[in-house]
């Protein structure tokens, strides 16, 4: 019952004897400090959670200050018990989960040099195969989208039935995707490898909420850790981990056995080639993080913005973002389609992606980070060891910095010619900051660019006809608030196929493939 001290200097907000904040903050933590931020007046404060003691950071330009200009001090992360003791005890920490160590640096190193912007402009044919393969299987399992759409006859055929929730094909699309960038497999996700592809998917969603900073109380009440059976479910949960991660690893090997001049251009073939000084350990973190830290953020984005489009103000960008790809392909809908996968060149696309980014801020505490020496910023030391908590949502809607920041506004990221602008002072903080900035945010940036392109070629996105419609603020929309990103309750657009010259032909072709 280890009652941490304060950091002097630092408004603490005050709690009850042993547990402290904690339970204050068991729902919607980002949006309770975000409270507490605005009725002290202070962008900094201190909370307890039971044995911890951590500084939350709620204003941009603090955030900024601490984790750009204090960046190798703030370079480490937290262990926490059940996540870093029992879930990741056989596959060891994924790459951003692991504390600053020299393990840590040949890890990102490695996973960085994969994932640069120059690695990820050559992976263009697998995000072309994938979209392809996602929007065929949407339409193939959706009736009312099948068909040529100049033919379609469902278009004005209003159904709750016609409604889909489109967030299992972009879960399928993430995990697919990542296998394949990893392995060099194809999971036939829609039929055969579809049981598997759930476990994992919904295995590494019981594993997210682990990392939570606030709702695993075994991390803060050290007693509770003593508890019968209180690690047995991530027990469980680990060993479902353990057989997806190896069966990935020996489908992999076998394939390899099998073909007499096996393609190697997988990530863990490269590796290999590289001759790295990795062990055995430290490539099957690297496999985990290429497996799950794309497998909730990239696919909940997606269906945010999906659901934002749904909305009345929505109609308007798609049509705007739709005119824009026809310009820059010179009305050609088969090359807009085609250039969606092997160049962003649509800033208003970009635009649209960065706004579902800020606007969501689908990890709203981002991931917590340890200071590995002290900080002295604004006359008080922040000292070595504490947990830092990056306020994302708040910092992401500070006035200050994104005017009118609960509109859905794409066009604040453009210039009066609809040029993106390139401030980094006002960039979105959703794939965090400094040193430990996420190392998959142009790979996450290269499919959700690609994806957004072509449901929107493909398809005009309209708010259902049921009542499903996406509920606009996250924090009310929130399935699971202890958890460590939105989890939206469900919601359903409703998808018109659309009809342009050419549209057809994209059809056909598409659904031949
Ligand atoms: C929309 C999608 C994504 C979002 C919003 C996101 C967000 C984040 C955030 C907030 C962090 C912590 C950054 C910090 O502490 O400053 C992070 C770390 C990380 N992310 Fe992502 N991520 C996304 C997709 C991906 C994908 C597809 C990968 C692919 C492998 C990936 C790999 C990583 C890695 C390796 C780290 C750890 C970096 C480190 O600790 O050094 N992320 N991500």
């Amino acid at each position: 019952l280890y009652n941490p001290p304060k950091i002097p200097g630092i408004l603490s907000i005050p709690g009850y004897p042993i547990v402290g904040n904690l339970l204050q903050v068991l729902s919607n933590p980002a949006e309770v400090y975000m409270k507490w931020s605005d009725k002290h007046e202070a962008s900094l404060f201190q909370v307890q959670l039971g044995a911890q003691r951590m500084v939350v950071v709620n204003k941009y330009q603090d955030v900024y200050n601490l984790w750009v200009k204090h960046s190798f001090a703030t370079a480490s992360r937290p262990v926490l018990y059940t996540f870093h003791d029992i879930v990741s005890a056989t596959q060891g920490f994924t790459v951003g989960s692991t504390p600053f160590c020299p393990s840590y640096v040949l890890k990102k190193k490695t996973l960085a040099s994969n994932l640069n912007k120059k690695a990820v402009s050559e992976l263009s044919g697998v995000f072309d195969k994938e979209v392809n393969y996602t929007i065929r299987n949407l339409i193939l399992d959706n009736r009312e989208l099948l068909g040529p759409p100049s033919c379609n006859i469902y278009r004005n055929f209003r159904n709750e039935s016609c409604d889909i929730d489109l967030y299992r094909y972009f879960q399928l699309f993430a995990l697919r995707s990542s296998v394949y960038i990893t392995y060099g497999l194809h999971l036939d996700c829609y039929r055969r490898d579809g049981p598997f592809c759930q476990d994992i998917i919904d295995i590494e969603a019981q594993i997210m909420r682990y990392r939570s900073t606030t709702s695993n109380l075994a991390d803060y009440i050290i007693p509770l850790r003593y508890l019968p059976g209180v690690s047995k479910y991530p027990e469980y949960i680990r060993g479902r981990r353990d057989f997806y991660m190896e069966d990935l690893m020996d489908s992999m090997k076998r394939r390899y056995a099998r073909e007499e001049h096996p393609i190697k251009t997988n990530l863990v073939a490269k590796i290999a080639s590289k001759n790295c000084l990795l062990t055995d350990l430290e490539l099957k973190s690297i496999c985990l993080t290429m497996v799950s830290a794309g497998l909730d953020n990239t696919p909940l984005t997606m269906n945010y913005l999906m659901g934002q489009l749904s909305h009345p103000h929505g109609e308007k960008q798609q049509e705007r973002a739709f005119n824009e790809l026809m310009r820059i392909s010179g009305n050609r809908l088969i090359s807009a389609w085609e250039a969606a996968a092997t160049e962003q060149n649509c800033d208003y696309i970009t635009a649209l992606v960065y706004e579902a980014l800020r606007s969501f801020s689908v990890l709203p505490l981002g991931l917590p980070r340890v200071t590995t020496k002290d900080i002295t910023y604004k006359d008080v030391t922040i000292p070595a060891g504490t947990t830092l908590v990056m306020n994302a949502y708040a910092a992401n809607h500070d006035e200050n910095v994104f005017e009118n920041p609960y509109q859905f506004n794409p066009n604040r990221w453009l210039d009066t010619n609809g040029n993106l602008l390139h401030n980094l002072n006002k960039f979105h903080l959703t794939f965090g900051l400094g040193t430990r900035m996420c190392s998959g945010n142009h790979l996450a940036m290269a499919e959700m660019y690609t994806l957004t392109c072509r449901m929107i070629l493909m398809f005009k996105i309209k708010a259902p006809t049921g009542p499903l419609l996406m509920v606009l603020d996250p924090f009310r929309n929130n399935r699971n608030s202890g958890g460590t990103s939105f989890e939206p309750k469900p919601f359903k657009v409703r998808l018109e196929p659309r009809v342009w010259s050419g549209s057809d032909t994209l059809y056909y072709r598409l659904m031949r493939q």
